[in-house]
């Protein structure tokens, strides 16, 4: 049977002033940063270091010394951050504001209306619940989620009858950025531009459209939207509902990401972790909750096929100084690995490293 979803739990407690002791997030509760978590989200303080902003125009300029500038400053925010803000990416704001009503208006089908997308295996195209792994998990994230298939075959919920629209459309429009974007990290590592494309053979490429849904939380400061974790995938796309509570690790600490209007945030994923041999790291990442408004995130885990093999590229492996930190494995078997575990900081791609 289905877990009961976050907000059908709000449904039935609309007055609820503590949360369940199922979601309280008791791991770091001697973590400082997760103590203070609430008040640093709401204070945005000032002199926090944030993320690199890639101004797209730039990277698609005709004049090839903007252009290579453009490549340098991307290595650099892969490799520095791993994570970064894109401006200028030309996808329309309306498009980006369809697809996020579209997802409220999944969320907000009766629950009856949203069993039909329950999705039981790893593989279906159509998954909505609650949590990430509710049958494996002790403590229950206070997120709901909706992920579908977008590519290479195209998927979606038939209801709302919007969705598959301003869905088809926004992913069509966000993967052209991505797929510039991974050109231009492919040189930045001195490969072909199209070295990524070829031999993660993303003609077939593997993307999921993840939605998440975060409703207000009486105890934010003891929930956990979404626990440290990184993506799977080669780049993730993400964008949100103008609602802060993502937070990404640097140098240690937990950075609170305040995001530029209508950009659109990217992250590295293990697959170019482990194709870029370690160059660039998948970044762990949480989102925390709030008590006053619903956060929405939209993610897009943009995959190599599911029947792509990934391993480190053979020229970024020298056998001196930078031996092959990873074995290879093929696209799919990661996928249901990492579906099937708990969501738990890297400890998926922590099984592919090589001790050299
Ligand atoms: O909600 C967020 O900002 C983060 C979502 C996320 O990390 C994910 O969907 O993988
Ligand atoms: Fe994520």
């Amino acid at each position: 049977m289905m877990m009961k979803s976050i907000k059908s739990l709000l449904a039935e407690s609309p007055n609820l002033t503590s949360i369940p002791s199922t979601y309280i997030f008791t791991q770091n509760i001697h973590d400082d940063h997760h103590h203070h978590l609430q008040a640093s989200v709401l204070e945005h303080p000032a002199d926090q270091e944030q993320i690199p902003i890639i101004d797209f125009s730039l990277l698609t300029s005709s004049d090839p010394l903007q252009r290579s500038k453009a490549i340098k400053d991307l290595g650099k925010a892969c490799e520095d951050w791993g994570f970064f803000m894109v401006i200028n990416h030309g996808v329309a704001e309306e498009l980006m504001d369809a697809i996020m009503e579209a997802c409220r208006g999944f969320f907000n089908l009766s629950e009856e209306e949203k069993k039909e997308f329950e999705g039981k295996r790893m593989l279906d195209p159509i998954r909505c619940g609650t949590s990430f792994n509710p049958s494996l998990e002790k403590v229950f994230f206070w997120r709901d989620f909706l992920k579908v298939f977008v590519h290479p075959q195209f998927h979606s919920p038939s209801k709302p009858p919007a969705f598959s629209e301003a869905c088809l459309e926004y992913c069509k429009k966000s993967q052209e950025v991505t797929q510039l974007l991974l050109e231009g990290i492919s040189e930045s590592l001195g490969l072909e531009p199209n070295y990524i494309t070829k031999a993660m053979n993303l003609e077939l490429g593997s993307q999921m459209l993840a939605a998440n849904l975060y409703p207000p939380c009486p105890q934010p400061e003891l929930a956990m939207g979404m626990p440290p974790h990184s993506d799977l995938g080669l780049l993730t796309t993400l964008i949100q509902n103008g609602i802060d509570g993502l937070q990404v690790q640097h140098n240690g600490n937990w950075v609170n990401i305040n995001v530029i209007p209508n950009s659109i945030l990217f992250n590295i994923g293990d697959h170019l972790e482990i194709l870029s041999n370690g160059k660039y790291k998948s970044v762990l990442h949480r989102a925390v909750v709030n008590n006053k408004e619903t956060r929405m995130s939209i993610a897009i885990a943009n995959g190599p096929a599911l029947e792509a093999f990934v391993s480190p590229a053979p020229k970024l492996v020298e056998h001196e100084n930078h031996p092959q930190a990873y074995i290879g494995m093929k696209y799919k078997d990661y996928y249901q690995l990492q579906q099937s575990s708990k969501l738990d900081g890297k400890s998926c791609l922590d099984r592919l490293r090589i001790s050299n």
